[in-house]
């Protein structure tokens, strides 16, 4: 070889081992087997290369980036397919914005195309972390204000700002549902204590509307008095233990004492039969052993008159004991109805304390935790009888706007309206419970798909034609109803999800209708 050529030979091959050692410094993080490979072969390439050695490297490389590029294909897919299960939640939550809907689709599209390289990975995944926020900025804002921002025309700057807002949206929404739960609260300590002026000047203050200093003061008047009644509901519980406690020990007394003096009598009745034995006894001998008629009968009056003196002795202590017997088991029985009386009324006080525990204050309807209940033991007697069982779920359309325009006070009047709207449609074991919020459920036992669909229509119906009138304007109360009738592999949370996505369904397809399996079937 030429020495010129050989001198290009050395530039190229330099140039090549540079090359190479740049590129190994790109793919260095991926493990930390590659790597510890890759500066082994930087070391036999750097200074004077070391090329049988650099080759040993290179082929130990292609097979630890072959295993690394199934482990990487396994990652991609992993990520896109999370990503996928973010975008239909996101999806579900923003149903009702047909713009983003439109995005999250397009997106979904593109999660649903293969992926080239790595790196297109992060590209969807900013995509959908971008759109998750505008979603969450606009469900926030929405919440609290009902209005919208169109993603697609809102400016950067805008998106600035409703980010700064963030925080001050996020106190609004937080002093909402002290609002909300303060609300539900004091209406139902009013109902148990009407008079007390400190609750109704708090429940009149929330009717008109408070600051939120004001709110949280009266969380604490409210709190305080909780407890305050708490620690004398539980002192007089504790009163009452203590009445019966020393009741049953009076009791206890009385009982040893009638027994003490049963027994004193019993042993003193012996004595006297003992007594009386003898003399009769010594009769009998008398009669057997004594010739004289005159001697006989001196020895039998004598014995006689002393046992006639123990009949009246021994009588006159058994009616002793037997009016003090008397009197004691009348005390006893004094006690006894003292005693049921009081576990009577605490009794009754324990049972209308279960029964508020399970009651929604405000609608005066069986709370979820009822409802649970209920439901428990209506899948049993399901899987028991295979008798027909179904739930339904039913939601007021834009309930939110009824608080919006004309107050939190018409809001809970339209709650209590609908309420009984529904109750006048239960017959026999039918059963409806508020779930929560502007929600309500249903159980109808022995009831089949198309009852049920009959059942929940003739609701929609009837609340459709129900006219209501707040500040002089009549609205119209309508409600979106999803119900499903039990299989035999249903739990009880399968049937209730089902309820519920028929119950979306129903919002999804413009509220005010029934969804049921019926119209999942056609
Ligand atoms: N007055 C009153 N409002 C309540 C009560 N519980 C929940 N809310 C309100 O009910 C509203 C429910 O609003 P959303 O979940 O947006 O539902 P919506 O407006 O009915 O709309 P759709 O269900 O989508 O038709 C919220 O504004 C809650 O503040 C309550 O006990 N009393």
């Amino acid at each position: 070889m030429e020495d010129k050529q050989l001198q290009a030979y050395k530039k190229n091959n330099a140039l090549l081992c540079q090359f190479i050692i740049k590129l190994s410094s790109f793919y260095e993080g991926f493990s930390d087997k590659v790597d510890g490979e890759l500066k082994t072969l930087r070391g036999h390439l750097s200074g004077t290369p070391n090329f049988s050695l650099a080759t040993v490297s290179i082929n130990k490389l292609n097979v630890a980036l072959q295993h690394q590029d199934i482990s990487l294909r396994k990652y991609s897919l992993e990520t896109v397919s999370s990503i996928e299960d973010a975008m239909k939640q996101l999806q579900k939550i923003i149903f009702e914005d047909e713009a983003l809907r439109g995005l999250a689709t397009q997106e979904l599209i593109k999660l649903n195309q293969p992926v080239s390289d790595i790196f297109s990975i992060y590209r969807l995944y900013a995509r959908a972390v971008q759109l998750h926020r505008v979603a969450l900025g606009k469900h926030v804002k929405g919440l609290l204000s009902g209005d919208s921002a169109t993603p697609e025309t809102a400016t950067s700057t805008q998106r600035q700002s409703a980010e700064d807002d963030g925080t001050e949206r996020g106190s609004a929404h937080f002093y909402r549902s002290i609002f909300i739960e303060l609300n539900q609260l004091v209406t139902s300590y009013t109902e148990k204590k009407p008079n007390d002026r400190q609750l109704l000047d708090i429940k009149k203050r929330l009717d008109q509307g408070m600051a939120n200093e004001q709110l949280l003061e009266s969380c604490v008047v409210v709190l305080r008095m909780i407890v305050q009644d708490a620690m004398t509901e539980a002192s007089l519980t504790g009163k009452v233990i203590q009445g019966l406690h020393t009741s049953l020990g009076k009791i206890g007394e009385d009982v040893s004492k009638s027994i003490d003096g049963s027994k004193a009598q019993f042993e003193q009745r012996t004595a006297s039969n003992a007594e009386l034995k003898t003399y009769i006894d010594n009769i009998e001998e008398a009669v057997s052993t004594t010739d004289s008629f005159d001697a006989l009968k001196t020895q039998t009056q004598s014995c006689i008159k002393v046992l006639s003196k123990t009949l009246t002795d021994t009588q006159a202590s058994d009616s002793e004991s037997q009016t003090a017997l008397i009197s004691l088991l009348s005390s006893m029985q004094d006690r006894i109805n003292k005693l049921q009386q009081q576990t009577d009324s605490y009794k009754r006080k324990i049972a209308e304390q279960v029964m508020q525990s399970k009651t929604d204050a405000l609608t005066r309807l069986p709370n979820r935790q009822a409802y649970n209940e209920q439901l428990a033991i209506a899948h049993q007697h399901f899987q028991s009888s295979k008798k027909p069982l179904s739930i339904a779920l039913i939601d007021i359309d834009f309930f939110k706007s009824i608080n919006d325009k004309f107050g939190h006070s018409a809001g809970d009047k339209t709650l209590q309206l609908v309420s009984r709207a529904f109750k006048r449609h239960m017959a026999g074991d039918q059963f409806l419970a508020r779930w929560g919020g502007e929600e309500f459920v249903v159980l109808l036992p022995n009831t089949n798909e198309t009852k049920l669909r009959e059942k929940l229509e003739a609701i929609r119906k009837d609340l459709e034609s129900m006219q209501l009138k707040f500040k002089q304007e009549k609205v119209v109360i309508t409600v979106s109803l999803g119900g499903t009738s039990f299989t035999s592999t249903d739990t009880i949370d399968s049937a209730f999800e089902r309820a519920d996505k028929y119950l979306y369904q129903a919002k999804r397809n413009g509220r005010n209708q029934v969804v049921t399996d019926i119209d999942a079937q056609k």
